[in-house]
């Protein structure tokens, strides 16, 4: 659990960043990707760097699929908001889509990151090996 891809509606940032906060040890050896707004929040709550890409609505959530798809993240923790609307709500589905295609773990909300969070923890304190859901990764590969 390496390189996390964060991500946060409007009406959902506080949310995001209210949980980061909880877990801020839990981060500072963590990769991390996030949508343009929601990343630069993050840096600032964070104190450490966070790569980057466009806003959501200008195509972050297309960048963050295609590392997805390029199998450089481990996690995608998703705080979409289900009462607002989004001008690119196709964008937030072929996001969530491509979690799933990859068989990445995905967390939209609080209780689902902390469970991960701590099973995350869990596994490192027994020294249990992270499972490993890469193998399922490679069987989606084409055969060469
Ligand atoms: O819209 C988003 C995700 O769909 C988030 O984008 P921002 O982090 O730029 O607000």
């Amino acid at each position: 659990m390496k390189s996390i891809a964060l991500v946060a509606h409007d009406g959902k940032k506080q949310d995001l960043l209210d949980w980061v906060k909880a877990h801020t040890d839990f981060f500072a050896d963590k990769m991390l990707y996030a949508t343009g707004t929601t990343g630069s929040l993050l840096a600032d709550v964070l104190g450490k760097s966070v790569h980057c890409f466009a806003s959501g609505p200008l195509g972050g959530d297309q960048q963050i699929g295609a590392l997805i798809a390029e199998q450089k993240v481990d996690w995608l923790v998703f705080f979409w908001d289900p009462l607002s609307s989004q001008p690119h709500d196709p964008d937030v589905k072929a996001l969530i889509r491509l979690a799933v295609v990859w068989n990445i773990p995905v967390a939209c909300n609080r209780a689902t990151a902390d469970f991960i969070v701590h099973s995350s923890l869990l596994q490192q304190d027994y020294q249990r090996e992270v499972p490993d859901f890469r193998a399922y990764q490679n069987r989606l590969q084409p055969k060469a």
